[in-house]
């Protein structure tokens, strides 16, 4: 009998091209995705030392961080620095012959939105990029990794990428989730419960009831902040749900290669008795929808809560790092969570810009107005996702509420494009990180869920969407 593995282990030993006595490991790549950002300096080392890529068809570039988000944009980005990275990113594409999605493409948007949206993104695969949320691919049973700018210009020359293995950890949770309750919520719990480094050396599996029952976008959710909570990469089981998702996406194997790779992604599950170094196990069934108080995203509280009091922590660097954050965020200890006041609404990112999200959003905006005080703005997180939410009349909806509706890209989820917080400035965003200024200088940013962010935005205020009928 062989040993029981993990999808982990499975991934990894179907990669395993060179294993060294220290543990270093050389792992084939089988897709590479490059965005304008971490991908200069690694083009410009191609060059400085005469390589080409190795496998130009394994890689997909794409415009995200640094593109506005208004429709003059075709007609030029006025940011100088935004121009001359998109400009790059579209010069490199050419000069090494890759498939380039570039800001007037209806298949551009968030580089992690678009890679599962043209079926590049396969169960049982390895992915790249130089993007730490490379993670959310993981929601289709691939091993995903984000890399810095050096292993870019590696795999773009080689195809391979130098790994050491990390543990397996599993999450599994169990029962299915409460009505208003989501995968924003499940994941913000679980970084909630085991903090930034929990998943430190670590990928994580997550497993359960409330996973499965999961649509694949909920997945991804789920999946993009593994990172958030420290590990290396986040892995769910591939299912009919995820065949589903995938058959007929203009880049998926067709025909015979189609029936022969779902055969194959069949196998891919952790066997029974596989070891896992570390298992956590939550109810969903008792899950809140979460609302993040601080500057990390670890700092969650249910929706029914108040803010926390650092005085109450017992460890001296802790306390003063909440008590810091929370001065940040202009918050008092014993604060309502539903007393809090909001300025900003951002629903999109690649944690919450897909077509679901921007469902329940619109379900909860239907026929209401933004609050007086509120600017509200949806980014669609790819130009398909944008088409089918105005097929769909999600754009009216928006419109008519008050909300912005504007061109997909990462946007306000990082302050590197004309989206940003001014100081002091309050949003509830459905992205997936709150950090000091990463909104925009001094802004200050509360996690979210895409229904939570909505109601938010109508309310003046965090409301508990589970009394919103
Ligand atoms: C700009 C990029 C390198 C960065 C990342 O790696 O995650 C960004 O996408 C982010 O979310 O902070
Ligand atoms: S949407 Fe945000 S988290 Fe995602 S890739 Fe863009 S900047 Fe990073």
């Amino acid at each position: 009998m062989t040993k029981p593995r993990t999808l982990y282990d499975k991934i990894w030993d179907d990669h395993l091209v060179d294993e060294q006595d220290d543990g270093t490991c050389l792992l084939y790549i089988d897709r590479h995705l490059v965005h304008e950002v971490t991908s200069p300096q690694a083009f410009e080392g191609l060059r400085d030392t005469g390589r080409r890529v190795r496998h130009p068809s394994r890689t997909l570039a794409v415009v995200d961080h640094n593109v506005p988000t208004t429709p003059d944009r075709v007609n030029g980005i006025k940011n100088e620095e935004s121009r001359i990275q998109v400009e790059a990113l579209a010069k490199n594409a050419a000069e090494f012959d890759l498939q380039y999605f570039n800001e007037a493409d209806i298949r551009q948007g968030i580089v992690h939105i678009v890679g599962p949206e043209q079926g590049f993104t396969l169960p049982g695969t390895t992915i790249v990029c130089g993007d730490s949320h490379t993670s959310t691919h993981g929601a289709f049973g691939a091993l995903a990794h984000g890399i810095g700018t050096s292993e870019v210009e590696h795999v773009l020359a080689t195809q391979t990428l130098i790994q050491k293995k990390a543990r397996n950890m599993l999450v599994r949770v169990d029962n299915s989730l409460p009505e208003g309750v989501t995968a924003k919520d499940i994941i913000l719990a679980i970084i909630g419960e085991i903090g930034t480094a929990g998943g430190t050396g670590h990928v994580i599996e997550f497993a359960g009831q409330a996973i499965t029952e999961l649509t694949m976008e909920g997945r991804m959710t789920v999946c993009n902040m593994t990172i958030e909570g420290g590990a290396r990469a986040g892995l769910i089981a591939p299912d009919e749900k995820a065949f589903e998702y995938l058959k007929d996406r203009p880049m998926s194997p067709k025909g015979e290669h189609w029936e022969q790779a779902v055969a194959h992604w069949r196998t891919l599950k952790s066997d029974e008795g596989a070891h896992f170094d570390k298992t956590i196990v939550l109810d969903a069934q008792s899950l809140p929808p979460i609302v993040s108080w601080g500057s990390s995203p670890e700092d969650v509280i249910a929706v029914t809560g108040v803010v926390p009091n650092p005085a109450d922590i017992p460890e001296e660097t802790k306390r003063a790092s909440k008590k810091r954050a929370l001065a940040y965020m202009g918050l008092e200890p014993g604060t309502k969570i539903t007393d809090i006041e909001i300025d900003r609404v951002f629903i999109g990112s690649c944690t919450n810009g897909r077509i679901e999200d921007l469902r329940a959003a619109a379900k909860m905006a239907e026929g209401r107005k933004v609050h007086e005080r509120v600017s509200a703005m949806v980014v669609p997180g790819s130009g398909l996702v944008k088409a089918q939410a105005e097929a769909e009349g999600l754009d009216k909806v928006f419109l008519e509420a008050g909300f912005e509706w504007r061109e997909p890209g990462c946007s306000m989820c990082l302050a590197m494009n004309d989206d940003r917080l001014k100081p002091e400035e309050r949003c509830a965003s459905t992205s997936n990180r709150n950090f000091e200024g990463r909104q925009g200088y001094r802004g200050r940013t509360h996690l979210v869920s895409p229904a939570m962010a909505a109601a938010a935005a109508v309310a003046g205020r965090f409301v508990d969407i589970r009394d919103w009928k």
